[in-house]
């Protein structure tokens, strides 16, 4: 089954070159929201679909095919019922493709090689709602603390305190140490013995965002709201903070650190929506979904070195868990460095 998604993320008109919906071309990029996220792959899918009619191309196995219209708030109308239905006619699917990992040409530091990584995992997400209800006032005669100072210090001590670094302990090591080869001396060397120098190798993926999220769960404050006038201490102040799970811990086991890094009761802690990493879906000779899609990679990609990756977004795919135990995340295009914040 191939899954990709037709809903984009909103589009606020600040900010941008060209307007939002224009997929408009500029020097070989096209520029538009969902563009990458997760346009190409629609696209790409309905392509070969009508190449495939054009050719009268008869397949030698049933396929699905599974665009969802509300992955970007979990899939539930889309994706979960596209399951729903498969499930109440008792389908069940040999591999499912969705969006995901992709070739990364200069991404990861010391690999010259552009190579193609597929997600065989995901990690996990909590997100978290704290709140702090101290007693409203006047500026004039300010209390020692107040609901924005107490949640203020609370989100600080999240931030200073970054859940551990994992490495070893989950899949991303299986993918340095297939991709050892195409690091340059002495790299090389050290991602082949990772028993030695995983220690070493952990400090430096910590260093930037995009090598930082595979080595931890990542805390993430993303809404911040208290007050509405400059005169008064207003009596609530919340925060929205979101953990991405490296899929070497539980949701259960994350809320524990959590509690323990705030360890302050006047801010309650409510769970808003929480679940595990996703199982690691099998990546060895004999799996015919991994196989048949490193085979397709290296036809269209110059034959780029493959390797399994942990997924750090979310994708519609994980609803898909009862349906087959082989999930791939791997969107069909080419990202610099530069392009991870585009
Ligand atoms: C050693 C360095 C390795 C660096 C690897 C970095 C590569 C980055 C390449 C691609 C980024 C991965 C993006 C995956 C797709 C994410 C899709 C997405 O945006 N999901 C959202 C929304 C969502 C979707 C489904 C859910 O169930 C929940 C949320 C997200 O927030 O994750």
């Amino acid at each position: 089954m191939i899954l990709a998604h037709l809903d984009v993320v909103p589009a606020p008109p600040e900010g941008w070159d060209v307007p939002p919906f224009s997929g408009e071309e500029r020097d070989g990029y096209i520029y538009g929201r969902g563009t990458l996220d997760d346009k190409s792959c629609v696209i790409g899918v309905l392509q070969a679909l009508e190449l495939m009619l054009k050719r009268g191309y008869k397949p030698k196995r049933s396929f699905y095919i599974g665009l969802g219209h509300d992955e970007e708030v979990s899939g539930h109308n889309g994706a979960m019922k596209i399951v729903e239905r498969l499930q109440s006619r008792g389908v069940k699917l040999l591999f499912v493709l969705d969006e995901g990992l992709a070739v990364l040409d200069g991404v990861i530091q010391g690999v010259k090689r552009p190579v193609a990584l597929i997600g065989t995992t995901e990690k996990g997400s909590i997100t978290l709602n704290l709140t702090v209800n101290q007693p409203p006032g006047h500026s004039s005669m300010p209390p020692e603390e107040t609901s924005i100072g107490i949640l203020s210090a609370a989100v600080s001590r999240l931030e200073r305190n970054p859940l551990p670094n994992m490495f070893g302990v989950g899949p991303e090591a299986s993918m340095f140490e297939q991709l050892a080869g195409e690091f340059a001396f002495p790299l090389n060397v050290m991602m082949a013995n990772l028993w030695l120098f995983s220690p070493i190798i952990s400090r430096v993926l910590e260093r930037t965002p995009s090598s930082n999220a595979i080595v931890r769960t990542t805390t993430a404050i993303t809404i911040f709201n208290a007050g509405v006038k400059s005169n008064v201490i207003p009596r609530m102040a919340r925060a929205t903070v979101n953990f991405r799970i490296h899929p070497g811990q539980t949701v259960t086991e994350v809320l524990d650190i959590v509690r323990n890094t705030i360890s302050d009761e006047r801010v309650e802690i409510s769970v808003l929506n929480s679940f595990d990493p996703l199982p690691i879906s099998p990546f060895d000779e004999s799996n015919f979904g991994y196989q048949t899609l490193q085979r397709t990679i290296h036809s269209v990609f110059s034959a780029a070195p493959v390797a399994p990756g942990v997924c750090i977004g979310n994708t519609d795919s994980r609803h898909f868990v009862n349906l087959t135990d082989s999930i791939y995340r791997f969107s069909p295009f080419k990202m610099k460095s530069e392009d991870l914040s585009r």
